[in-house]
């Protein structure tokens, strides 16, 4: 933030998520080992709108510029991350700490499910000792050079993302929305929640926005017409996207093969991302 910005908050403002100074509270130290360049959280209002299928092909836009990419999967109870890319190895740790896994195509990544015994066993944990692991991912994982990580954050505006929003240098949010949702109150909670804690939000992501038909490539907007430009221009958001409801995605996510994708999806917002957050 200059030392003429008289903005409340970051959205809108050219030099969002590049001017570093906005929010100055101390950060959870980063492991010895880990030199994070960039993160950006994925939130929603609500669970259930494709946060982490968001996530995912984020990383995946990243990982095929040949940057160094990483997930960090908050999402402690609903881990969804390991599962879209097909991992099913355990992490590993050591005196020195606990090492992510690594995707196929390169991506490394941390979620509680790669360090239960049982991925089906559910967490039924209080929001502190959540809030806590979700710490232990940032401060006790080696994650070696990353260029831009992600982080899947638990939907909802709860205790667990305002402690991360709060102990983690979050350069910048992406918002996840479906058609329906955009015009709730529970997108404005998010939009609202990021501007208290002075992140500014990057972009718009309305997700399951329209069908097209593989026959007559005709756009059916199954949830009827989404808002997001309208949301956009009345929060100040600079950039918007829109995901159709593809089963061929939700199929490669269900086999683990996110990476293979063969999709040009979300490549807009990473090159919108790359030029705000640098
Ligand atoms: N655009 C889409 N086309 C097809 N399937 C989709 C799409 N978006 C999401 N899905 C599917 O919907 C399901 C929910 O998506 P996802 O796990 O990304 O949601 P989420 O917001 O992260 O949920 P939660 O907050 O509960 O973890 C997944 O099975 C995913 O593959």
């Amino acid at each position: 933030m200059s030392e003429n910005c008289s903005k409340e908050a970051c959205s809108g403002c050219p030099s969002a998520g590049g001017c570093g100074s906005a929010r100055q509270q101390p950060f959870a130290a980063l492991h010895a080992g880990s030199h994070v360049k960039h993160v950006i959280a994925i939130v929603s209002g609500k669970g259930g709108v494709g946060k982490s299928l968001v996530t995912s092909l984020m990383a995946v836009q990243m990982q095929r510029r040949g940057l160094k990419t990483a997930i960090l999967d908050a999402d402690i109870t609903g881990p969804s991350i390991p599962k879209a890319f097909g991992i099913t190895d355990h992490a590993k740790g050591d005196e020195n700490g606990i090492y992510p896994v690594t995707g196929t195509a390169g991506t490394k990544i941390m979620s509680m499910n790669l360090l239960l015994e049982d991925a089906a066993a559910p967490v039924v944990w209080r929001g502190p000792v959540i809030s806590g692991a979700v710490k232990q991912f940032w401060t006790d994982v080696i994650w070696g050079d990353i260029d831009y990580m992600f982080i899947d954050m638990p939907p909802g505006t709860g205790d667990v993302p305002l402690t991360v929003f709060q102990s983690l240098p979050i350069n910048g949010i992406l918002v996840v929305t479906s058609p329906q949702e955009l015009v709730s109150m529970i997108v404005e909670k998010a939009l609202n929640m990021s501007t208290m804690m002075k992140v500014p939000v990057l972009g718009l992501i309305e997700n399951m926005s329209y069908f097209e038909c593989p026959d007559c490539h005709t756009r059916h907007e199954i949830f009827g017409t989404g808002h997001v430009q309208d949301a956009a221009d009345k929060y100040g958001i600079a950039h918007t996207a829109k995901l159709p409801i593809d089963p061929q995605l939700a199929a490669y996510c269900d086999q683990g093969k996110i990476e293979d994708y063969p999709t040009s999806y979300l490549q807009e917002t990473a090159e919108y991302v790359l030029k705000t957050v640098k």
